[in-house]
């Protein structure tokens, strides 16, 4: 039975990509600065001590990070017995944004340049927003901003719910969000305003509506929910899912993975929110794949509640308990399944500001016939959609090399 189970943590650099200059991220590196904090016992909140990650060591995370950044993160060594193939990518794409990394990992990298609201305040053209306002029947917004999603909500939620005025923001992504309470304005009013927008950026290049749903009362208690919704523009060429879907075989998006795709090349969806249940999910999806399916699942919150957050040992937890869950995924492959563990790019919790880090990331593969042992530096994210093409004998993608003959 030939199956390929992708983990895509979201967000989980491994060093500063070779190009980090141009993106001021030299020096980020949120596996290493996080296993430092934790080795310095600054990330004591909810659990203690060095970063422990036995089974993605096992997978050679430590080994990938060294090769990437030249030394060992702290707290981790060659003392294990590594049992995967492990490699360091950089990315060919020009942006360090969710689409473009899943898309390149898929082989599809994304060499245009997207649009951006790059001005910190007054971002968005009058021109845009007047006539998204227009066409939902809206007399206002909020925000015109790059924010932290969480901290826009402590600022103008209140204003929001009194005013029924949506709140629009940005970040250094090509994204164009808005946030509204999802009982005082209505998730159906916020899925609908958010397709208007879709429809109104299209000359705009920009990447991704996101729909942020939030509930509670006040900012004390205003928190965001799973009904959070992405509308990607469709990727440039056809990926590797796509290639899959086409030639008969199964395509399973666990979590956000069928939104970021724009729903190309997907067979199923399953819906899942927070790490526990994503990975149930996926477990369960494991159990009852067939031939010929892929399993693909993001792992979010690691990027969103503790990446942008900057919570160092959120993440940290995170990382520990998802690794915990390991075994349960190893128990259930078979000796032909491919396990990938990858991410789609860096958000060093430890970094300035709140956005992604330009960086390397982890390329963790287990089975498929792969020998243990370090597959290197890879120029592109593209290797591993080349490696999947090659493994189900798809037709090859253009872009990537594979590491599977
Ligand atoms: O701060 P929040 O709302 O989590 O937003 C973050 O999430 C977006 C999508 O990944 C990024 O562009 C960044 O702005
Ligand atoms: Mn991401
Ligand atoms: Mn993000």
């Amino acid at each position: 039975m030939k199956r390929t189970i992708i983990m895509m943590l979201d967000s989980f650099g491994v060093g500063a990509a070779t190009d980090a200059e141009s993106f001021g991220d030299v020096g980020s590196d949120t596996f290493g600065s996080i296993a430092k904090a934790c080795a310095e016992g600054r990330a004591d909140i909810g659990r203690e001590g060095p970063l422990k990650l036995p089974n993605l060591a096992k997978l050679g995370l430590a080994l990938a990070a060294k090769e990437s950044t030249g030394a060992f993160a702290p707290g981790f060594s060659d003392n294990v017995e590594v049992i995967g193939a492990y490699g360091h990518a950089d990315e060919l794409s020009t942006g360090k944004d969710t689409p473009s990394g899943h898309w390149e990992m898929a082989g599809v990298p994304v060499l245009y340049e997207w649009g951006y609201f790059s001005d910190l305040t007054n971002s968005f053209p009058k021109e845009l927003t007047d006539k998204i306002l227009a066409r939902a029947g809206l007399d206002g917004y909020l925000g015109n901003c790059h924010a932290s999603g969480t901290t826009i909500l402590e600022e103008l939620g209140e204003e929001h719910m009194r005013t029924g005025q949506p709140i629009f923001y940005t970040s250094a992504d090509s994204v164009f969000q808005i946030a509204c309470h999802e009982e005082s304005f209505g998730l159906e009013n916020l899925y609908n305003l958010c397709i208007i927008a879709r429809e109104e950026l299209a000359d705009y290049n920009i990447g991704r509506v996101i729909a942020r749903a939030f509930v509670g009362t006040g900012p004390s208690d205003f928190a965001r929910t799973g009904n959070r919704r992405d509308y990607a523009v469709e990727p440039p060429a056809k990926t590797v899912l796509d290639k899959m879907k086409e030639a008969g075989g199964e395509v399973i998006s666990v979590g956000k993975i069928a939104d970021i795709y724009a729903h190309c090349g997907i067979t199923q969806k399953v819906k899942a929110t927070g790490l526990e249940a994503l990975f149930d999910a996926t477990l369960e999806q494991v159990k009852l794949a067939g031939d010929k399916t892929i399993v693909f699942t993001n792992f979010v919150d690691f990027d969103s509640h503790y990446g942008h957050r900057r919570d160092i040992a959120g993440y940290a937890k995170a990382l520990e308990y998802f690794d915990s869950r390991l075994p349960e995924m190893l128990e259930l492959l078979s000796e032909d399944d491919l396990l990938i563990l990858t991410a789609d790019h860096g958000c060093d919790p430890s970094w300035k500001g709140s956005d992604h880090t330009r960086e390397r990331v982890p390329v963790l593969a287990y089975g498929g016939g792969l020998a243990a042992g370090s597959l290197g530096r890879r120029n592109s994210f593209a290797d591993i959609g080349q490696s999947i093409a090659s493994y189900f004998k798809l037709e090859p993608m253009e872009y990537g090399e594979s590491f599977i003959k």
